[in-house]
């Protein structure tokens, strides 16, 4: 470990951490175009690079970001990503050096919380990362079924162009983001981003409510058929709607376009009722319910004090944390407050399973079933499923 060296890139290195990145992704590096493109997501200071015998070989990094939490309130948060380390120098510790250095750097600035998107699921818990978000892959074969007339809508959805609607669909983000716990930032440099991966194959629909406000959303590319026809899929990147009612008329777009077989959408949130709004509900499959957000309490006490519970309920919760150890200790959790508590702890947990309620996507029976929970008092743990329910079912769906 002495001869790794971790420290802030200045601008001149950001483009090889890059390519760094891509490389251990297997992508070939960014062409010039690319590149300005991207470097704008490159934030000074929080871009590290890890060094042996003085050569860059692994490199993490993370934009100022925030977090939807329970109750609507959004919190500072380190939105991490870039995450590489060179192919001949794996497993000599130099991801953990740079975590070490990000998190301890996170909370400097008082960042409470990290988030990340994983490329694998075996990499992150051990530096206190759980899942935090879920989300499903949907597959819907609109030849054979259609939206019923009793599912919502009412607004009008017309086509716009993708490129110059940044500004409009950040703006319908902002307004759909606090609806639910999960949600993150998206800046003017992840809007372009977007667009860069996109390109041109990107299509795009923005929905009107009957008030005429715009509050939803859709961005699309038709894909490859089978080959044998015109026939074609469609593959829908980035859905976001402010009510039920907006999201069904984009949907209802969506499954009626001509030429079109099946259609994907990526990244859905668990409790998008699909298959309530569609007349063969078994035409709705879901391909696949993965993770979506990480999450890393940083300061586990300010994280906690900062989303809102259910009144008349408290408990007495005790937290490891390994990589972290000032977050360890017991805390007394309830509407009125979050207190470091000296009393006995009734449940205790690592911190990474703590990270999968914080948003409500998991209950605290779920984990204790799963092991993950030392019980001292049985009867906390009904109390801590409604204290850490979030009502909403939470869910991020931006890659970043
Ligand atoms: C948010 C994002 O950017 S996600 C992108 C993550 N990056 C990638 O997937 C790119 C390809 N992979 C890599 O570049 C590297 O393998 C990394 C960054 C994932 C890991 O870097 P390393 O320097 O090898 O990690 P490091 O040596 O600190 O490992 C720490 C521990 O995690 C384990 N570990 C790390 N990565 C992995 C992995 N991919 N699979 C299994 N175990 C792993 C190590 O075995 C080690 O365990 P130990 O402490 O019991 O010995």
């Amino acid at each position: 470990m002495s001869e790794h060296e971790v420290r802030a890139l200045s601008p001149s290195e950001f483009r090889q951490a890059h390519d760094l990145f891509l490389r251990a992704l297997h992508l070939p590096p960014s062409t010039d175009e690319r590149w300005v493109q991207t470097a704008t997501r490159f934030e000074q200071g929080r871009v590290l690079g890890a060094f042996a015998r003085g050569e860059l070989c692994g490199t993490a990094r993370s934009t100022a970001g925030s977090l939807t939490v329970p109750g609507g309130e959004t919190i500072g948060a380190a939105e991490v990503t870039g995450v590489a380390v060179r192919a001949d120098r794996t497993r000599r510790g130099l991801l953990t050096a740079l975590m070490r250095r990000q998190l301890h750097g996170a909370r400097e600035l008082g960042e409470p919380v990290a988030v990340l998107r994983a490329t694998e699921a075996v990499i992150y818990e051990r530096f206190g990362y759980g899942v935090a978000t879920r989300a499903r892959t949907v597959e819907i074969d609109r030849r054979r079924t259609r939206m019923r007339d009793s599912a919502p809508g009412g607004g009008e959805v017309r086509m716009v162009v993708p490129q110059e609607s940044a500004e409009l669909f950040d703006r319908i983000y902002h307004r759909t983001r606090t609806d639910r716990p999960g949600a993150v930032t998206r800046n003017a440099a992840w809007w372009r981003g977007r667009e860069a991966v996109l390109g041109d194959r990107a299509l795009a629909v923005v929905r009107t409510a009957e008030d005429g406000t715009d509050d939803g959303f859709a961005v699309y590319e038709p894909g490859s058929g089978d080959g044998l026809g015109w026939e074609h899929q469609l593959r829908v990147h980035d859905l976001r709607a402010a009510s039920p009612a907006a999201a069904a008329d984009l949907w209802r777009f969506l499954l009626g376009m001509d030429l079109t077989g099946l259609v994907t959408g990526y990244g859905r949130p668990l409790d998008e009722p699909l298959e309530w709004w569609l007349t063969d509900r078994r035409q709705c499959r879901t391909r696949q319910v993965g993770d979506d957000l990480w999450l890393r309490l940083i300061d586990v006490g300010a994280a906690l004090r900062a989303r809102s519970y259910p009144a008349g309920l408290s408990v007495a919760l005790e937290v490891e944390d390994a990589f972290l150890p000032d977050n360890s200790g017991c805390y007394r959790i309830g509407e009125h407050g979050v207190e470091r508590w000296t009393g006995p702890a009734q449940l205790s947990l690592p911190v990474e399973a703590l990270a999968a309620l914080y948003l409500g996507d998991q209950a605290m029976s779920a984990l204790a079933a799963a092991g993950r929970v030392t019980v001292y008092e049985p009867a906390a743990i009904p109390v801590a499923d409604r204290l850490f329910a979030a009502g909403q079912v939470p869910w991020c769906g931006t890659d970043f």
